[in-house]
């Protein structure tokens, strides 16, 4: 099985609770969290990434244990090998689109030099048609641009699990089909195993060997 979890976790915001509570297993390579807003997709992929803990369950990805409360294993974000991509990304505003891309693959202190250079980023910066930017800093970039750049950073690493949380929604529809089917080359390539959550039914019928579809907190279907 690649995707293995059995969940629950208990949201409180002053009276309001909310209960997610989801069990799941497939051996699919991408598989699409589709629902209303509201419905537990973000809870369900922060539990995935460990920035939220489950209040019990289990979470095993590949065949990697990310999450086990019986067995008190709780693996930190850094260890579980993933690439998150959120709505909310932020680029590092006084690095260079190049230097950004490049920061995860930093060691030290430094920050990527400008002139930082190698084969992995100059391929990402021509897939993300990002190659006449890869000196610009994040406020002269569109927001489509600053999308662009966060995607090519979170697949430097090639991580073995690319969580993406709707990763194409501030690009016109050419460029969407067009990185669609570079991050899909990407993944094919790394190997990796992909989670996205999308509003847009092309991106679920482009990605998607498995639609999971969340209401409330529960799986639909
Ligand atoms: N930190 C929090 N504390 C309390 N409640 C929260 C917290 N984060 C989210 N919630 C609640 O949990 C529920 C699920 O939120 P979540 O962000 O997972 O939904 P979503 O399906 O990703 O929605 P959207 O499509 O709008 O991003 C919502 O009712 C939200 O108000």
């Amino acid at each position: 099985m690649n995707f293995i979890w059995n969940v629950q976790k208990t949201l409180l915001a002053g009276q309001r609770s909310f209960q997610l509570h989801l069990e799941y297993a497939s051996s699919c390579k991408s598989v699409a969290i589709f629902g209303p807003s509201g419905a537990g997709k973000t809870t369900l992929i922060k539990m995935i990434a460990g920035l939220l803990q489950p209040d019990i369950g289990l979470i095993k990805i590949g065949s990697c244990v990310f999450f086990d409360k019986k067995q008190k294993i709780n693996l930190k974000p850094q260890q579980r090998n993933l690439a998150y991509f959120f709505q909310s990304y932020s680029l590092f505003p006084h690095l260079t689109v190049q230097q950004n891309i490049s920061f995860p693959l930093k060691k030290g202190i430094f920050n990527p030099t400008k002139k930082y250079n190698n084969l992995e980023i100059s391929l990402l910066l021509e897939r993300f048609e990002l190659v006449n930017l890869a000196h610009q800093y994040p406020h002269e970039l569109s927001g489509g641009q600053q999308q662009r750049v966060a995607l090519a950073r979170a697949l430097i690493t090639k991580p073995k699990l690319l969580l993406l949380d709707e990763p194409f929604s501030m690009l016109d529809y050419q460029l969407r089909k067009r990185l669609r089917s570079e991050v899909k080359a990407i993944q094919q390539q790394i190997n990796c195993l992909l989670l996205i959550i999308s509003h847009d039914q092309e991106d679920v019928d482009f990605f998607a060997e498995d639609v999971l579809i969340l209401e409330n907190g529960k799986l639909k279907k």
